[in-house]
């Protein structure tokens, strides 16, 4: 059984992406406000646009932080940001559905969900992606490595140059490799299912313009940002 070492430049290297991901978190707590009261389906759907706008703000500023994005093609920056802002998104919202809460909190806020507007045949994929992100108890490493991975995938719509993003996504993986066997010694299948969950965020990402469509109310209004960003409108 090799030991597993994180060099210096990896742990370097693991810094700037935490610090950078930790910096760019939303400021408003979402599901603060969702347990104080029960919103309408225009009210929950307002919500939803300002905190997706609000967290495509954040994206951008944190995947300026990620090692060599910078030095992609211009075109290739967009079509990574277009092509993954929804999957951070959910990742994101998976993150707040299964952090830390006082006891019934999250009983409490899933019905909030439940109830929100969306219509029930997105519930069960978008719970299961939550409770299964929920039960792999991340460190905050293994999250902002797995947000930065996602946002470098390189097989995204029109982007030109996969190459160049592969090489930007490889020592990402290999620090998140080691990470998971540092951080989960007795679960050798623990990276395999972290990688899994980027798997179940594609179909995700499939569902979500009907999603949209789908919120039991008329007149959908998006953002600007947002009708660049989730093609609607
Ligand atoms: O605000 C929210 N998510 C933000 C969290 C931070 C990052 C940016 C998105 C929504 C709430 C809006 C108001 C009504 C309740 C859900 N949210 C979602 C969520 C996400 C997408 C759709 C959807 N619908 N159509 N396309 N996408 C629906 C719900 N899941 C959450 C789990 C925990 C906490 C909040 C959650």
């Amino acid at each position: 059984k090799e030991k597993v070492v994180i060099t210096k430049d990896q742990q370097a290297f693991m810094n700037v992406i935490l610090d950078a991901y930790n910096r760019h978190q939303i400021p408003p707590d979402v599901a603060k406000k969702l347990l104080q009261e029960q919103y309408s389906a225009e009210e929950n759907f307002l919500l939803l646009t300002e905190m997706a706008t609000s967290q495509v703000q954040v994206l951008v500023e944190f995947t300026k932080h990620i090692p060599g994005f910078l030095s992609l093609d211009h075109e290739d920056q967009i079509a990574l940001l277009k092509g993954s802002a929804v999957e951070a998104s959910f990742l994101r919202s998976a993150q707040v559905f299964s952090s830390k809460m006082p006891n019934g909190h999250t009983e409490v806020l899933e019905e909030r969900i439940r109830k929100s507007g969306i219509s029930e045949e997105f519930m069960t994929p978008m719970f299961n992606f939550y409770k299964t992100i929920g039960e792999l108890h991340m460190v905050e490493e293994e999250q902002a490595l797995l947000t930065a991975i996602t946002i470098m995938t390189p097989d995204r719509p029109y982007v030109k140059d996969q190459q160049a993003v592969e090489r930007l996504q490889e020592p990402m993986l290999d620090v998140l490799r080691k990470l998971c066997a540092l951080h989960h010694p007795h679960e050798p299948q623990y990276f395999a299912r972290l990688l899994g969950r980027l798997t179940e965020l594609r179909t995700l990402n499939h569902y979500h313009a009907e999603m949209l469509t789908s919120w039991r109310m008329n007149d959908h209004k998006f953002t600007p940002l947002l009708c660049e960003i989730w093609d609607v409108q």
